[in-house]
Protein backbone atom coordinates (compact mmCIF):
# COMPACT_ATOMS: atom_id res chain seq x y z
CA UNK A 1 0.00 0.00 0.00
CA UNK A 2 1.19 3.52 -0.86
CA UNK A 3 1.34 6.30 1.58
CA UNK A 4 1.56 10.01 1.45
CA UNK A 5 4.28 12.15 2.65
CA UNK A 6 3.66 15.46 4.72
CA UNK A 7 6.03 17.85 5.41
CA UNK A 8 4.95 20.73 8.08
CA UNK A 9 6.73 23.61 8.15
CA UNK A 10 10.19 21.62 8.52
CA UNK A 11 13.46 22.93 9.08
CA UNK A 12 16.92 21.43 9.83
CA UNK A 13 20.16 23.30 11.20
CA UNK A 14 23.96 21.37 11.73
CA UNK A 15 25.85 23.76 14.05
CA UNK A 16 25.43 27.14 12.02
CA UNK A 17 24.50 26.01 8.61
CA UNK A 18 20.82 26.13 8.26
CA UNK A 19 20.27 23.36 5.52
CA UNK A 20 16.69 23.90 5.18
CA UNK A 21 14.02 26.34 6.40
CA UNK A 22 10.61 26.15 6.99
CA UNK A 23 9.50 23.67 4.20
CA UNK A 24 5.75 23.00 3.67
CA UNK A 25 4.14 20.14 0.98
CA UNK A 26 2.11 17.52 0.77
CA UNK A 27 2.93 14.38 -1.75
CA UNK A 28 0.00 12.35 -2.90
CA UNK A 29 -0.04 8.38 -1.78
CA UNK A 30 0.95 6.69 -5.62
CA UNK A 31 2.64 10.15 -7.10
CA UNK A 32 5.98 10.70 -8.36
CA UNK A 33 7.30 13.90 -6.72
CA UNK A 34 10.61 15.09 -7.43
CA UNK A 35 12.85 18.13 -5.16
CA UNK A 36 14.48 19.59 -7.74
CA UNK A 37 17.74 22.31 -7.14
CA UNK A 38 21.31 22.99 -7.34
CA UNK A 39 23.77 21.01 -5.16
CA UNK A 40 23.85 22.10 -1.73
CA UNK A 41 20.06 23.36 -1.59
CA UNK A 42 18.93 21.06 1.11
CA UNK A 43 17.35 18.16 -1.08
CA UNK A 44 19.50 15.35 0.20
CA UNK A 45 18.86 16.88 4.20
CA UNK A 46 15.32 16.31 3.14
CA UNK A 47 15.05 12.76 1.92
CA UNK A 48 17.07 11.98 4.92
CA UNK A 49 14.29 13.81 7.61
CA UNK A 50 11.59 11.75 5.71
CA UNK A 51 13.55 8.07 5.82
CA UNK A 52 14.09 8.65 9.53
CA UNK A 53 17.92 9.19 9.62
CA UNK A 54 18.20 12.47 10.76
CA UNK A 55 14.83 14.83 13.06
CA UNK A 56 14.09 17.93 12.27
CA UNK A 57 14.84 20.61 14.19
CA UNK A 58 12.08 21.89 13.61
CA UNK A 59 7.94 21.23 11.62
CA UNK A 60 6.86 17.76 11.59
CA UNK A 61 6.67 14.38 8.72
CA UNK A 62 4.17 12.67 8.92
CA UNK A 63 3.56 9.61 6.56
CA UNK A 64 0.49 8.30 5.80
CA UNK A 65 -1.44 10.98 8.28
CA UNK A 66 0.90 9.60 11.18
CA UNK A 67 3.09 11.42 12.63
CA UNK A 68 6.95 10.21 12.47
CA UNK A 69 8.66 11.80 15.34
CA UNK A 70 10.88 9.64 16.86
CA UNK A 71 11.08 6.92 14.68
CA UNK A 72 13.99 5.52 13.32
CA UNK A 73 14.39 4.40 9.54
CA UNK A 74 13.13 0.61 10.45
CA UNK A 75 10.21 1.70 12.05
CA UNK A 76 9.04 3.84 9.01
CA UNK A 77 7.19 2.59 5.98
CA UNK A 78 9.76 3.88 3.54
CA UNK A 79 12.87 2.73 1.57
CA UNK A 80 15.90 4.38 0.15
CA UNK A 81 18.06 4.26 -3.19
CA UNK A 82 21.23 5.75 -2.63
CA UNK A 83 23.60 7.63 -5.94
CA UNK A 84 25.87 4.40 -5.47
CA UNK A 85 24.22 1.11 -5.12
CA UNK A 86 25.48 -1.04 -2.33
CA UNK A 87 24.46 -4.34 -4.37
CA UNK A 88 26.80 -7.65 -3.44
CA UNK A 89 28.46 -8.39 -6.52
CA UNK A 90 29.44 -11.89 -5.93
CA UNK A 91 25.61 -12.68 -4.98
CA UNK A 92 23.35 -13.91 -7.61
CA UNK A 93 20.75 -11.25 -8.56
CA UNK A 94 17.81 -13.24 -6.91
CA UNK A 95 19.71 -13.00 -3.41
CA UNK A 96 20.47 -9.72 -4.25
CA UNK A 97 16.43 -9.01 -4.56
CA UNK A 98 15.71 -11.23 -1.38
CA UNK A 99 18.50 -9.67 0.70
CA UNK A 100 15.95 -7.93 3.49
CA UNK A 101 13.49 -10.83 2.85
CA UNK A 102 14.98 -13.53 5.10
CA UNK A 103 15.14 -10.86 7.94
CA UNK A 104 11.42 -10.27 8.09
CA UNK A 105 11.29 -14.21 8.64
CA UNK A 106 10.45 -15.41 5.32
CA UNK A 107 10.79 -18.83 4.41
CA UNK A 108 13.26 -19.72 1.44
CA UNK A 109 10.80 -20.79 -1.38
CA UNK A 110 8.77 -17.72 -0.47
CA UNK A 111 11.58 -15.33 -0.60
CA UNK A 112 12.69 -17.53 -4.16
CA UNK A 113 8.84 -16.65 -5.28
CA UNK A 114 8.94 -12.97 -4.64
CA UNK A 115 12.53 -12.28 -6.40
CA UNK A 116 10.80 -13.55 -9.22
CA UNK A 117 8.06 -11.94 -9.22
CA UNK A 118 9.74 -8.46 -9.10
CA UNK A 119 12.15 -10.08 -11.88
CA UNK A 120 9.29 -9.85 -13.44
CA UNK A 121 8.16 -6.37 -13.09
CA UNK A 122 11.79 -5.19 -13.85
CA UNK A 123 11.84 -7.20 -16.82
CA UNK A 124 14.63 -9.37 -16.00
CA UNK A 125 12.87 -12.34 -15.97
CA UNK A 126 15.53 -15.10 -16.51
CA UNK A 127 18.53 -13.09 -14.83
CA UNK A 128 17.94 -14.45 -11.44
CA UNK A 129 20.82 -16.89 -11.45
CA UNK A 130 23.73 -13.99 -12.63
CA UNK A 131 25.86 -12.53 -9.94
CA UNK A 132 24.67 -8.94 -10.12
CA UNK A 133 28.33 -7.81 -10.81
CA UNK A 134 27.82 -8.94 -14.22
CA UNK A 135 25.17 -7.18 -15.38
CA UNK A 136 25.28 -3.77 -16.95
CA UNK A 137 24.89 -0.05 -14.91
CA UNK A 138 20.99 0.12 -16.03
CA UNK A 139 20.08 -3.53 -14.92
CA UNK A 140 22.10 -3.23 -11.96
CA UNK A 141 20.17 0.17 -11.45
CA UNK A 142 16.70 -2.26 -11.88
CA UNK A 143 17.90 -4.63 -9.40
CA UNK A 144 18.40 -2.09 -6.58
CA UNK A 145 15.16 -0.81 -6.87
CA UNK A 146 13.55 -4.48 -7.11
CA UNK A 147 15.74 -4.93 -4.03
CA UNK A 148 14.37 -1.84 -2.25
CA UNK A 149 10.50 -2.76 -3.41
CA UNK A 150 10.53 -6.16 -2.38
CA UNK A 151 10.53 -5.10 1.53
CA UNK A 152 6.60 -3.55 -0.12
CA UNK A 153 7.41 -0.31 1.17
CA UNK A 154 4.62 2.79 0.97
CA UNK A 155 6.81 5.58 -0.06
CA UNK A 156 10.49 4.91 -2.10
CA UNK A 157 13.18 7.38 -1.65
CA UNK A 158 15.41 8.28 -4.71
CA UNK A 159 18.62 9.58 -4.15
CA UNK A 160 19.95 10.84 -7.22
CA UNK A 161 20.04 7.18 -8.68
CA UNK A 162 20.65 7.58 -12.26
CA UNK A 163 23.70 9.99 -11.74
CA UNK A 164 26.32 7.78 -12.90
CA UNK A 165 24.85 6.57 -15.67
CA UNK A 166 25.44 7.72 -19.75
CA UNK A 167 23.45 10.11 -21.06
CA UNK A 168 21.84 7.06 -23.85
CA UNK A 169 21.10 4.72 -20.38
CA UNK A 170 19.99 7.48 -18.18
CA UNK A 171 17.51 8.45 -20.50
CA UNK A 172 15.90 5.30 -20.94
CA UNK A 173 16.25 4.58 -17.58
CA UNK A 174 13.47 7.71 -16.83
CA UNK A 175 10.75 5.57 -19.07
CA UNK A 176 11.57 2.47 -16.96
CA UNK A 177 11.47 4.29 -13.55
CA UNK A 178 8.26 6.00 -14.74
CA UNK A 179 6.36 3.27 -16.17
CA UNK A 180 7.66 1.08 -13.10
CA UNK A 181 6.20 3.64 -10.25
CA UNK A 182 3.06 3.45 -12.35
CA UNK A 183 3.05 -0.72 -12.04
CA UNK A 184 3.46 -0.64 -8.74
CA UNK A 185 1.68 2.45 -7.07
CA UNK A 186 4.24 2.87 -4.38
CA UNK A 187 4.80 6.66 -4.55
CA UNK A 188 8.27 7.81 -5.20
CA UNK A 189 9.83 10.64 -3.83
CA UNK A 190 13.05 11.72 -6.43
CA UNK A 191 16.05 13.84 -5.79
CA UNK A 192 17.63 15.46 -8.50
CA UNK A 193 19.69 18.77 -10.20
CA UNK A 194 18.64 17.46 -13.69
CA UNK A 195 15.66 19.60 -14.73
CA UNK A 196 15.12 17.88 -17.32
CA UNK A 197 15.09 14.04 -15.51
CA UNK A 198 12.57 16.02 -12.96
CA UNK A 199 10.20 17.41 -15.61
CA UNK A 200 10.35 14.13 -17.66
CA UNK A 201 8.89 12.11 -15.31
CA UNK A 202 7.41 13.39 -12.29
CA UNK A 203 3.46 14.11 -11.19
CA UNK A 204 4.73 17.09 -9.40
CA UNK A 205 8.23 19.20 -8.62
CA UNK A 206 9.06 20.79 -5.97
CA UNK A 207 11.98 23.40 -6.80
CA UNK A 208 14.19 24.43 -3.59
CA UNK A 209 16.91 27.11 -3.58
CA UNK A 210 19.34 28.01 -0.26
CA UNK A 211 17.23 25.59 1.86
CA UNK A 212 13.81 27.32 0.45
CA UNK A 213 10.61 25.92 -1.47
CA UNK A 214 10.36 28.06 -4.55
CA UNK A 215 7.99 26.54 -6.16
CA UNK A 216 5.55 22.83 -6.48
CA UNK A 217 4.19 22.41 -9.59
CA UNK A 218 3.35 20.07 -12.31
CA UNK A 219 6.22 20.00 -14.72
CA UNK A 220 4.52 22.09 -17.28
CA UNK A 221 3.58 24.68 -15.04
CA UNK A 222 6.87 25.44 -13.37
CA UNK A 223 8.00 26.11 -17.04
CA UNK A 224 5.37 28.16 -18.16
CA UNK A 225 4.43 29.64 -15.41
CA UNK A 226 7.28 30.13 -13.11
CA UNK A 227 6.51 31.85 -9.41
CA UNK A 228 9.70 33.23 -8.89
CA UNK A 229 12.89 34.66 -10.69
CA UNK A 230 14.73 31.84 -9.26
CA UNK A 231 12.60 28.75 -10.97
CA UNK A 232 12.34 30.75 -14.24
CA UNK A 233 16.11 30.70 -14.26
CA UNK A 234 16.61 26.87 -13.18
CA UNK A 235 13.94 25.44 -14.69
CA UNK A 236 14.35 25.20 -18.71
CA UNK A 237 16.78 27.43 -20.47
CA UNK A 238 15.82 30.86 -20.77
CA UNK A 239 16.37 34.32 -21.82
CA UNK A 240 16.32 37.09 -18.96
CA UNK A 241 15.85 40.73 -20.24
CA UNK A 242 15.42 43.17 -16.65
CA UNK A 243 13.49 46.61 -17.21
CA UNK A 244 10.59 48.63 -15.40
CA UNK A 245 7.14 46.63 -16.28
CA UNK A 246 4.73 49.85 -17.45
CA UNK A 247 1.36 48.36 -17.80
CA UNK A 248 -0.48 45.40 -16.56
CA UNK A 249 -4.01 44.35 -18.40
CA UNK A 250 -5.89 41.55 -19.87
CA UNK A 251 -3.40 39.00 -18.73
CA UNK A 252 -0.22 40.94 -20.54
CA UNK A 253 2.62 42.70 -19.20
CA UNK A 254 4.20 45.49 -21.06
CA UNK A 255 7.90 46.40 -19.88
CA UNK A 256 10.44 48.90 -21.25
CA UNK A 257 13.98 47.64 -21.11
CA UNK A 258 17.08 48.46 -22.98
CA UNK A 259 15.77 46.66 -26.00
CA UNK A 260 12.63 49.04 -25.88
CA UNK A 261 8.72 47.74 -25.46
CA UNK A 262 8.01 44.13 -25.26
CA UNK A 263 5.10 42.44 -24.13
CA UNK A 264 4.81 38.73 -22.25
CA UNK A 265 1.96 37.31 -20.33
CA UNK A 266 1.65 39.00 -16.76
CA UNK A 267 3.17 36.45 -14.31
CA UNK A 268 3.62 36.25 -10.79
CA UNK A 269 4.06 39.58 -9.15
CA UNK A 270 4.11 42.03 -11.96
CA UNK A 271 2.73 45.33 -10.96
CA UNK A 272 3.16 48.57 -13.10
CA UNK A 273 5.95 51.30 -12.02
CA UNK A 274 7.51 48.38 -10.57
CA UNK A 275 11.41 46.43 -11.56
CA UNK A 276 10.47 43.05 -13.36
CA UNK A 277 12.06 40.60 -16.18
CA UNK A 278 10.24 39.09 -19.19
CA UNK A 279 12.06 35.56 -19.55
CA UNK A 280 11.67 34.05 -22.67
CA UNK A 281 11.88 30.86 -24.13
CA UNK A 282 14.62 30.19 -26.59
CA UNK A 283 11.81 27.90 -28.50
CA UNK A 284 9.89 31.42 -28.34
CA UNK A 285 12.39 33.11 -30.58
CA UNK A 286 12.01 33.25 -34.15
CA UNK A 287 14.57 34.51 -36.46
CA UNK A 288 12.69 37.68 -38.68
CA UNK A 289 9.33 38.31 -36.76
CA UNK A 290 7.73 41.52 -36.59
CA UNK A 291 5.36 41.67 -32.86
CA UNK A 292 8.48 42.35 -30.06
CA UNK A 293 11.35 42.07 -32.06
CA UNK A 294 14.79 41.96 -30.50
CA UNK A 295 18.43 42.39 -31.88
CA UNK A 296 21.21 40.67 -31.48
CA UNK A 297 25.01 40.00 -32.37
CA UNK A 298 25.61 35.71 -33.58
CA UNK A 299 28.47 34.39 -31.86
CA UNK A 300 28.06 30.95 -32.00
CA UNK A 301 25.73 28.35 -33.46
CA UNK A 302 25.61 25.14 -31.83
CA UNK A 303 23.95 22.36 -34.05
CA UNK A 304 22.33 19.77 -31.75
CA UNK A 305 20.43 17.31 -33.88
CA UNK A 306 16.93 17.94 -33.63
CA UNK A 307 17.76 21.60 -33.38
CA UNK A 308 20.23 23.86 -32.87
CA UNK A 309 21.02 26.44 -30.36
CA UNK A 310 22.13 30.27 -31.38
CA UNK A 311 24.19 31.85 -28.74
CA UNK A 312 24.89 35.91 -28.92
CA UNK A 313 24.63 39.10 -27.26
CA UNK A 314 21.32 41.30 -27.20
CA UNK A 315 22.27 45.03 -27.70
CA UNK A 316 21.87 46.05 -24.52
CA UNK A 317 24.51 42.90 -23.39
CA UNK A 318 22.41 40.06 -22.44
CA UNK A 319 22.84 36.37 -23.42
CA UNK A 320 20.60 35.41 -26.10
CA UNK A 321 19.91 31.79 -26.49
CA UNK A 322 17.69 31.12 -29.44
CA UNK A 323 16.30 27.31 -30.23
CA UNK A 324 16.18 26.46 -34.17
CA UNK A 325 14.69 23.71 -35.11
CA UNK A 326 16.50 21.72 -37.50
CA UNK A 327 13.65 21.84 -40.20
CA UNK A 328 14.42 25.58 -40.21
CA UNK A 329 18.14 25.39 -40.22
CA UNK A 330 18.07 27.65 -43.21
CA UNK A 331 17.12 30.90 -41.59
CA UNK A 332 19.23 30.44 -38.81
CA UNK A 333 21.81 33.41 -38.79
CA UNK A 334 25.49 33.53 -39.41
CA UNK A 335 27.74 33.69 -36.69
CA UNK A 336 29.30 37.33 -36.28
CA UNK A 337 26.12 38.90 -37.96
CA UNK A 338 23.33 40.55 -36.60
CA UNK A 339 20.06 39.15 -36.76
CA UNK A 340 16.71 39.87 -35.18
CA UNK A 341 14.17 37.45 -33.48
CA UNK A 342 10.64 37.85 -32.68
CA UNK A 343 8.61 36.30 -29.63
CA UNK A 344 4.60 35.89 -29.50
CA UNK A 345 3.46 37.48 -26.14
CA UNK A 346 2.01 34.50 -25.01
CA UNK A 347 5.56 32.83 -24.88
CA UNK A 348 7.27 34.88 -22.56
CA UNK A 349 6.10 36.06 -18.91
CA UNK A 350 6.98 38.90 -17.19
CA UNK A 351 7.65 38.83 -13.12
CA UNK A 352 8.33 40.98 -10.65
CA UNK A 353 11.91 41.28 -9.65
CA UNK A 354 10.58 41.60 -5.43
N1 LIG B 1 25.68 16.37 8.45
C1 LIG B 1 25.86 17.64 8.10
N2 LIG B 1 26.58 18.49 8.86
C2 LIG B 1 26.75 19.78 8.51
N3 LIG B 1 26.23 20.34 7.40
C3 LIG B 1 25.53 19.56 6.60
C4 LIG B 1 25.29 18.17 6.88
N4 LIG B 1 24.55 17.64 5.89
C5 LIG B 1 24.32 18.65 5.01
N5 LIG B 1 24.89 19.80 5.42
C6 LIG B 1 24.84 21.11 4.76
O1 LIG B 1 23.47 21.41 4.49
C7 LIG B 1 23.29 21.99 3.21
C8 LIG B 1 22.34 21.15 2.36
O2 LIG B 1 22.95 19.91 2.06
P1 LIG B 1 22.22 18.76 1.23
O3 LIG B 1 23.13 17.57 1.20
O4 LIG B 1 20.86 18.55 1.75
O5 LIG B 1 22.14 19.42 -0.22
P2 LIG B 1 21.74 18.76 -1.62
O6 LIG B 1 20.77 19.70 -2.24
O7 LIG B 1 21.28 17.37 -1.42
O8 LIG B 1 23.11 18.81 -2.41
P3 LIG B 1 23.76 17.73 -3.44
O9 LIG B 1 22.92 17.78 -4.69
O10 LIG B 1 25.13 18.29 -3.62
O11 LIG B 1 23.73 16.40 -2.75
C9 LIG B 1 24.68 22.12 2.62
O12 LIG B 1 25.14 23.43 2.89
C10 LIG B 1 25.50 21.09 3.39
O13 LIG B 1 26.84 21.46 3.45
Amino acid sequence: MSHSVELAGIGMTFGTTRAVSDVTFKVAAGEFFSILGPSGCGKTTILRMIAGFIEPTEGRVLIGERDMAGLGPDQRPTAMIFQSLALFPLMSVRDNIAFGLEARGMSRPERRAKADDLLRLIALEGYGDRMSGELSGGQRQRVAIARALAVEPGVLLLDEPLSALDLKLRQHMRAELRALQKRTGVTFIYITHDQSEALAMSDRVAVMSDGLLQQVASPRALYDNPATPFVARFVGETNAIPGRIIQVQDGHARIDTALGSLTGRAGHGAQAGQPGTIYIRPEALMPGGTENTLTAGIERVDFEGSFALVHGRFDGGEALAASIPSTRLAEAPEPGSRASFGFAPGHAVVLGDG
